[in-house]
């Protein structure tokens, strides 16, 4: 996979910015001309979805697939719930994921991702001169398949981070299954035409999002509008504080907490599969001067050697094909990214 190309490291993480100057933003970080990010945005009442239901075959299924279409093609998410995790568990990866970003800066850095390379702890990669940067920090790790894990970035601190980390992995391994053969039964495919692109060799990556307090949350966003470049992406959210916004007809929403709900939401590959009938959301982060937020976002990622395309029965008059084949798309994400242009764009026939 083609890394982006990272033109100078941060000296300073924001957790460590934020601890020195609590009152005052690096110019880096400031959006001009993005409106008052700190305004009230009306809420997106994204639909729940019962996966114990979309797993059965009882007579109530067909009406969760009903919903389930409907949500990935308006939306492009839904509350998970039902999932098979239980909350109790949840609130404990949440609990290590606190306590790893609470260690001191030169313990978390003991785990620090190398230059061009995602994976490890660190802050947004500067990609270009003019970048403005997101509040944030993060750790990425690779989670399957196992043989890929790198455990020099697995924190050994707190105890049960990697235990806690591989369960929850083997747990959203399932879950993905599930949710694939749904996407396909939902549209009157057979259940595999999904997955089968997928691929058995298709990765899992995990990127825990640390938002720190910001002073200004008016100009300041914690994660810039994007798509996600994954077939799907789960994210656990914080338990109380809010701050992902989705765009819907051109208006920004606050996706609500269900904390015991993962956050399924399509990305950019689920999109060019289901021929443009499910729809990547572009979505962003905004930041909060009173609370700090931890997210994890869990990426499902196809092998860069499997082809990605619409599913033939998906294509007809009505709805020519939308999408070339694609292969490697995380390369192309980052290459478009890096010009500032949205990634699909690579893709559009
Ligand atoms: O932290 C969040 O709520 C979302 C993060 C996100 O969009 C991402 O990691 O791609
Ligand atoms: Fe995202």
């Amino acid at each position: 996979m083609a890394q982006p190309i990272e033109l100078q490291p941060q000296a300073i993480t924001v957790q460590e910015l934020a601890a020195i100057n609590s009152r005052q933003v690096p110019e880096r970080y400031i959006r001009e001309g993005v409106g008052d990010l700190d305004a009230s945005f009306p809420v997106l009442d994204v639909p729940t979805i019962d996966l114990q239901l979309l797993a059965s075959s009882s007579s109530t299924s067909g009406d969760e697939l009903d919903k389930l279409r409907s949500a990935l093609s308006s939306y492009g998410c839904i509350q998970a719930i039902n999932h098979g995790i239980t909350s109790a568990f949840l609130d404990k990866l949440r609990e290590v994921a606190r306590q790893f970003f609470a260690l001191p800066s030169e313990e978390k850095k003991k785990y620090s991702r190398e230059i061009g390379s995602i994976e490890g702890y660190g802050n947004d990669m500067i990609l270009s001169e003019h970048q403005i940067l997101d509040w944030t920090d993060r750790l990425y790790l690779i989670l399957r398949p196992e043989d890929k894990q790198t455990l020099k970035f697995w924190p050994e601190n707190p105890e049960s981070f990697r235990g806690i980390l591989n369960y929850y992995s083997t747990k959203l391994h399932v879950i993905l299954e599930v949710l694939l053969k749904a996407m396909a039964r939902s549209l009157n495919l057979e259940e595999n035409q999904f997955l089968q692109q997928y691929g058995d060799q298709a990765t899992m990556q995990a990127r825990f999002n640390f938002y720190p307090i910001c002073p200004r949350p008016d100009q300041v966003l914690g994660v810039k509008p994007h798509a996600d470049g994954s077939v799907i992406t789960m994210l656990l959210q914080d338990k109380e504080v809010e701050g992902l916004q989705v765009l819907k007809d051109d208006q920004w929403f606050n996706v609500p907490i269900i904390p015991q709900a993962l956050l399924i939401n399509v990305g950019d590959q689920a999109e060019i599969m289901s021929n443009g009938i499910f729809k990547s959301p572009v979505h962003r982060v905004v930041t909060n001067s009173e609370r700090e937020r931890i997210t994890l976002a869990v990426f499902c990622i196809p092998h860069p050697d499997q082809e990605i395309q619409p599913v033939e029965k998906l294509i007809n008059e009505s709805h020519p094909r939308l999408y070339k084949k694609v292969k490697d798309y995380v390369s192309l994400y980052f290459q478009y990214y890096q010009q500032g242009r949205r990634p699909m764009e690579a893709a559009l026939i």
